[in-house]
């Protein structure tokens, strides 16, 4: 599918960064103009892929291009105030092409957590076609402000957009390494599942046609209705012969019927494994609303078969009918995978924890600010009578 996609805010525009070096890289064209909006000069000049004209700085005249430093109530009003700034860089896309927005930020900060519910309104505002949120969720040892302005802004985003895709940091931390030093690790899996779902459908390079059944109102459909949505992802490597044809890991020539089973089953196995694996979010996928299964590689490799098998295994799984499906022919992958979009997820403890922690984050937030006021006063009023102020 076409997508106009925004990154707001410094994790947004990384994001974004990553998805443009994935376009080039696989040949596909999926985006249109990418854009990224930030309140701060440098994280704007660290983008690598983004094309400059494209990239929006605003609350200048606040900030002075320092960024917001986590304040997203004072993030969501320089977006306010600087709309147009950020209209006039959406201005340079063909609209008329585009399937969809996609808005991506992470909720903990201030200008992504902050502008991207308020750009995802304008944009409904504004235009016909729908507008799908990337929301990152901070690690919950980021500490209190960040999980407080990540559950303000997620309720907020979900509100103003037509789907929230959420990506939950916490549950991709590595072991033993910090979080900043995981993040390049962390947007490519952004990426590579992302970038699955939406390029399922398009043109790789001048001459190979797509014949995918999975289009962009497959996809559309998928999110239409609104609510949070999960991805998960899994994928086996396919060997290339010696002859340039491919060939699977336990393949036995001559074969046939072998060779398909064989592809049957791999291909059901690959969406088990996507969807009871690591989710961008992990959930009790039982009451999922809609879902879509891709699966992708080289042509010979997607068996009708197993994708049906694995569309019967996500309607049972799920509990629910509404489940697509197709393939995605790449010729050249060395790879075939399955990602499997579930959408209308309720049961996500991680948001109730999120919510439990950020509400107590408030109170406490509340209750230092009190003390603070009687401190100072306390502070103060020690000698007062012996110094006078100065003034
Ligand atoms: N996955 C991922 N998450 C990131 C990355 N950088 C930051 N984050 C997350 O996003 C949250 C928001 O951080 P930023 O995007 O840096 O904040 P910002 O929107 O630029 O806002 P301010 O810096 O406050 O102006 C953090 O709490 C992290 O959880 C990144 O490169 N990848």
């Amino acid at each position: 599918m076409k997508l106009a996609l925004i990154g707001f805010g410094q994790a947004g525009g990384k994001i974004v960064d990553e998805f443009v070096a994935y376009e080039r890289r696989t040949g596909l064209d999926i985006f249109s103009a990418p854009v990224a909006v930030n309140t701060a000069k440098t994280d704007l000049h660290g983008l690598e892929h983004v094309p400059t004209d494209n990239r929006v700085l605003i609350g200048q005249a606040r900030v002075k291009g320092h960024g917001v430093g986590a304040d997203n109530e004072l993030g969501a009003e320089i977006a306010e105030q600087d709309i147009d700034e950020v209209q006039a860089a959406l201005d340079e896309i063909p609209v008329h092409e585009v399937d969809a927005f996609l808005i991506v930020a992470g909720l903990g900060g201030g200008t992504g957590s902050g502008g991207a519910p308020v750009l995802a309104k304008h944009l409904k505002r504004i235009y016909t076609e729908p507008v799908f949120g990337l929301g990152v969720l901070p690690a919950a040892d980021e500490g209190g402000i960040y999980t407080l302005n990540a559950a303000r802004s997620f309720q907020t985003f979900v509100r103003e957009s037509d789907n929230v895709l959420v990506f939950d940091n916490d549950a991709w931390r590595q072991t033993g390494e910090s979080m900043r030093g995981g993040y390049d690790e962390i947007n490519r899996e952004i990426v590579r599942r992302f970038g699955m779902l939406f390029g399922a459908g398009e043109t790789v390079g001048n001459d190979r046609v797509a014949e995918s059944v999975v289009d962009s109102s497959e996809i559309i459909n998928t999110l239409a209705g609104g609510g949070v949505s999960t991805v998960g992802y899994a994928a086996e490597s396919v060997r290339t012969t010696d002859d340039g044809g491919l060939r699977s890991r336990i393949r036995r020539d001559g074969d046939d019927a072998f060779d398909e089973t064989n592809t049957t089953n791999r291909i059901t196995s690959l969406v088990r494994k996507a969807a009871l694996g690591r989710l961008t979010l992990p959930c009790d996928l039982s009451g999922t609303e809609r879902s879509l299964l891709v699966v992708g590689g080289p042509p010979g490799q997607l068996d009708r078969k197993g994708i049906e098998r694995g569309r019967s295994w996500l309607e049972e799984e799920t509990g629910s009918m509404e489940v697509r499906g197709g393939d995605y022919p790449i010729p050249d992958a060395e790879t075939v995978a399955s990602a499997v979009l579930f959408s209308g997820v309720h049961k996500v403890p991680r948001i109730k924890e999120l919510q439990r922690v950020a509400i107590e984050a408030r109170e406490n937030i509340d209750r230092l600010q009190a003390e603070s006021d009687d401190n100072l006063d306390r502070l103060l009023d020690e000698g007062s009578e012996e110094i006078a102020p100065l003034y």
